[in-house]
């Protein structure tokens, strides 16, 4: 092992940071450039977005998780410097990576498309980044593009956030412009650590992820003292105690080092096996040489939407289960309890950051899991005053109180940040009313754009807020938005019948001025949804038990093989596999065979009208 003089002089070459920005302003194509500047891949081994590991990853290309690496970069002043980069998601479901990578850097570097200029996100994460301290590095992108102006974004990061962009990067990360001089100024502007190596040991867990033979693997910022293999440990917030069986480093693939030492970001192994034990924002320390007070941690992400998650065969609850704790040990974000539908059986109750999120942990069982998964709409937490003084959380619709014991109700609401050019902030403001926004304040940025602020529900920003704001706006608004307290209400409770018969996992809440339309709507899409039967099916949506819309699913005998005439025993086959495999996707409710699609329906009637 190193003596103490060799690690104090390591310490001094170590810069530990992050990069930011709005999505896709570049990020993950900046820390590519890094790794082949440093060369930390072979040309072989260089993929595009080497760092977003996950197939899902590469396909949507966003990065979901942050990823944190060491490299080596010989600087002109003809040393040898240990950069740990931590590449960071954009998407704002994404933010509370962001926070938690954050807390393990001493500088970011900042992002922003020459073209596009600073955006919503943009924003939010210097706001993150000044919260943590951390030395800001501007760097101006895509210069390539023809619509690049790069003045003028400078001119921006001074104007809109106040950072000294004078010596901002400017840079192409396609045509790997701009790297040598990015590179000397992370080891010029970024601080090396600071950190007692005698001090006990304080090390904070800021990611995990799970390997069937090491246990859980913690990712880590060590900020005073050493750990090795060896080591007995203690989480200070669990109080659970391991030995530690190896430490090491991602560069980008992982290598064993002797030891970790304050201002090392690595990976820590202990054959954890119980996620709890170790969950990020813990501290770990030396169990025969405590320190006596843990690190802040950073406060528990409470998801903004929560979805119910059933197995299509009823079988494999404990396999959902299963999956559910694996994935947990990926994603500390990810939440979940076991709830009971009279239509779909045993499931849980699962909570997202947003709807991103619950697509991309949705997918994730599928594939790396194998599941076939029934997923109800997403809905936000109501609280429900009941008329004996308590207060309900409400995180599944069927369970709302009934309307003659609820005194009130109350949702979340958030305030929205809409960055968008000038002549589209009729179509903004149009957009944010009908979605019940209540305008907050209105500010030029410059000459030609706008920062909106709106408060508004949660459960309309939710939905397709995003999509629609895209749309109205040829794709030039931002959008940011934070939790903003609870408001009361004028919600209720709308209720689906099929055949009669009420669907509990159908239920969702809604306001007063939409419940009719949103009625109609709903009972006229899940007609067109749900596969006839060979008797009629009356669809019927109530509030408490007055009907309020129906609609008739005519009877029908189906049998789709019936069209094949003869002897093409493959086609026949086929049809008939293709007819099962969509089968998997559906739930008999009674009489009635549900599929997916009819869960997410309501999703479905924001103010379109159904086809007819
Ligand atoms: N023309 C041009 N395109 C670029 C440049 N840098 C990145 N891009 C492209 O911009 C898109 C987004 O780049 P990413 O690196 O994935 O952006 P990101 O910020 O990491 O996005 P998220 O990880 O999803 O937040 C990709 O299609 C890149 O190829 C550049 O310098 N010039």
């Amino acid at each position: 092992m190193d003596t103490l003089k060799e690690m104090k002089a390591r310490q001094q070459h170590i810069r530990n940071f992050s990069i930011v920005a709005h999505i896709d302003h570049g990020k993950s194509t900046i820390a590519d450039r890094i790794l082949e500047a440093t060369h930390s891949v072979t040309e072989r081994e260089m993929q595009n977005q080497l760092l977003d590991t996950m197939d899902l990853e590469r396909e949507r290309g966003i990065t979901i998780k942050m990823n944190a690496v060491e490299v080596h970069y010989k600087a002109e002043d003809g040393e040898t410097y240990i950069f740990h980069l931590v590449d960071t998601p954009g998407h704002v479901d994404f933010s509370y990576e962001v926070s938690r990578a954050l807390a393990a850097a001493d500088g970011a570097i900042l992002v922003v498309d020459a073209a596009q200029g600073v955006e919503a996100q943009t924003l939010a994460n210097v706001y993150l980044a000044l919260e943590n301290d951390l030395e800001i590095l501007p760097l101006i992108n895509k210069i390539d593009l023809p619509a690049a102006d790069p003045e003028k974004v400078r001119q921006e990061i001074e104007d809109v956030i106040g950072l000294d962009a004078s010596s901002a990067v400017l840079a192409s990360a396609k045509m790997g412009i701009g790297i040598p001089e990015l590179l000397e100024q992370i080891v010029q502007k970024f601080p090396a650590p600071e950190g007692d190596l005698e001090a006990p040991l304080q090390a904070l867990i800021f990611d995990s992820s799970y390997d069937a033979y090491k246990g859980v693997i913690l990712t880590i910022r060590v900020k005073n003292g050493i750990v090795k293999p060896g080591d007995k440990v203690r989480f200070m917030h669990s109080g659970a105690e391991y030995e530690v069986t190896e430490v090491g480093v991602h560069s980008p693939y992982s290598v064993k080092r002797d030891y970790l030492m304050a201002g090392d970001v690595g990976y820590l192994a202990a054959s954890i096996k119980n996620i709890r034990d170790a969950r990020p924002g813990d501290t770990i320390t030396m169990v025969n040489k405590p320190a006596t007070e843990p690190l802040a941690g950073y406060k528990p992400m409470t998801p903004m939407v929560y979805s119910g998650l059933y197995p299509t065969d009823n079988a494999k609850y404990n396999d959902l289960r299963d999956a559910l704790e694996k994935l947990q040990l990926n994603d500390a974000s990810l939440e979940f309890t076991p709830e009971t539908s009279q239509a779909l059986g045993f499931g849980f109750r699962t909570g997202f950051l947003g709807l991103l999120h619950m697509d991309v942990i949705q997918e994730r069982l599928e594939r790396e899991f194998d599941m076939d998964l029934i997923t109800t709409a997403p809905s936000v937490t109501y609280h429900a005053f009941t008329t004996d003084g308590q207060m309900v959380e409400v995180e599944n619709p069927s369970e709302l109180p009934d309307v003659g014991a609820i005194k009130s109700i109350e949702e979340p609401y958030v305030h929205a940040q809409i960055m968008v050019p000038k002549e589209y902030v009729g179509a903004v403001m149009e957009l944010a009313q009908r979605k019940r926004g209540e305008f907050d304040t209105m500010d030029y940025l410059d000459d030609h754009r706008v920062y909106v602020k709106y408060y508004m529900p949660l459960s309309e920003i939710i939905f397709d807020f995003f999509d629609k704001l895209k749309s109205s706006t040829r794709g030039y608004a931002s959008l940011d938005y934070e939790l903003a307290g609870y408001r009361q209400s004028d919600l209720m409770k709308i209720d689906i019948l099929l055949n009669g018969e009420k669907v509990d996992a159908l239920s969702f809440i809604v306001h007063r001025d939409f419940a009719q339309e949103r009625g109609r709507l709903i009972t006229a899409k899940l007609k067109e949804i749900i596969p006839r039967r060979n008797f009629e099916i009356p669809v019927q949506a109530a509030i408490g038990s007055k009907i309020i819309s129906r609609s008739t699913i005519k009877a029908y005998r189906k049998d789709v093989t019936s069209k094949i005439h003869t002897g093409d025993p493959d086609r026949r086959a086929k049809l008939l596999d293709k007819q099962k495999r969509g089968k998997a996707r559906m739930k008999s409710v009674g009489t009635v065979d549900v599929p997916q699609e009819a869960f997410m329906a309501v999703l479905k009637t924001g103010d379109d009208e159904p086809k007819k």
